[in-house]
C-alpha cells in the first residue's frame, strides 16, 4: 500500500484445527493493507482459499508458502514487529512501526501454538494489543490499522471481477467499471 512492503508470516498452522485461523490472517492481512502474506508450507488450503477471494474481490495482494517462517524472520531485510500479548503495548510503539515502515519494509509476525524464543529474540519490536491473551487475526487487524492510520480503510481494489457497492441495507454487487 505504501513504499515499503508489509509482509504479514503466521508461524506455524495445524492442518484441520487452524485452517480457518490460518485463512482468517490471510483475508485480514490482504484487507487491511498489507502487500504480502506468508504462510507455512502445510497452509495448502488456506493459501488457496486466500488466492480465490483476491481473484474474486482484487488485489494487488501475494499469498506464499515457505517452508521455513522462522527462518524468513531470522532473514528479513528490514523491520519485524512480534505480535505477543507480552510485549510492548501498540500505542506505545506504532509510532516506531510508522518510522520504520517508512525506511524499510515490515514483516508482521502472528504466532499460532507455541511461539519460540528466537522469535521473541529476532523480532525489532513485540507488540502487544493489549497484554490479555487473544486472538493473531484481532491483533493483527489493530497492528495494521494502527500502522497505516485508517487509509487502508480506502484502498482501492484492481483486478476484481465483482465489487461490493456500500449499502444500509441490503446487498450489491456489480461487475467492476472498465478500469478498474
Ligand atoms: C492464541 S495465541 C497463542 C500463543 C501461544 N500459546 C504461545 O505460547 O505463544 C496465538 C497468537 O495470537 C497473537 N496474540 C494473542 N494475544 C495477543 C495480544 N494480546 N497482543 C498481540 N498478539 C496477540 C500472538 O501472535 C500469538 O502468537
Amino acid at each position: 500500500m505504501d513504499d515499503h512492503e508489509v509482509a504479514v508470516c503466521r508461524l506455524s498452522h495445524r492442518p484441520g484445527r487452524d485452517d480457518r485461523m490460518t485463512t482468517h490472517v490471510g483475508l485480514t492481512a490482504r484487507a487491511l493493507g498489507a502487500d504480502r502474506v506468508v504462510f507455512p508450507d502445510n497452509a495448502t488450503g488456506p493459501a488457496e482459499t486466500v488466492e480465490d477471494i483476491t481473484g474474486r474481490f482484487g488485489g494487488p495482494f501475494d499469498v506464499e508458502l515457505n517452508a521455513s517462517p522462522k527462518r524468513l524472520v531470522r532473514e528479513w531485510p528490514g523491520t519485524v514487529a512480534h505480535l505477543t500479548m507480552y510485549g510492548l503495548p501498540v500505542q506505545d510503539v506504532e509510532a516506531d512501526l510508522r518510522a520504520a515502515h517508512a525506511e524499510e519494509p515490515l514483516l508482521v509476525v502472528v504466532g499460532g501454538e507455541k511461539v519460540p524464543f528466537e522469535v521473541y529474540e529476532h523480532a525489532d519490536h513485540n507488540v502487544a494489543v493489549t497484554n490479555q491473551p487473544h486472538s493473531e487475526i484481532a491483533g493483527l487487524a489493530v497492528v495494521l490499522d494502527r500502522l497505516f492510520e485508517g487509509r487502508e480503510l480506502d484502498r482501492e481494489w484492481t483486478d476484481a471481477d465483482r465489487v461490493v457497492v456500500p449499502k444500509a441495507t441490503g446487498k450489491e454487487v456489480v461487475e467492476p467499471d472498465d478500469g478498474e
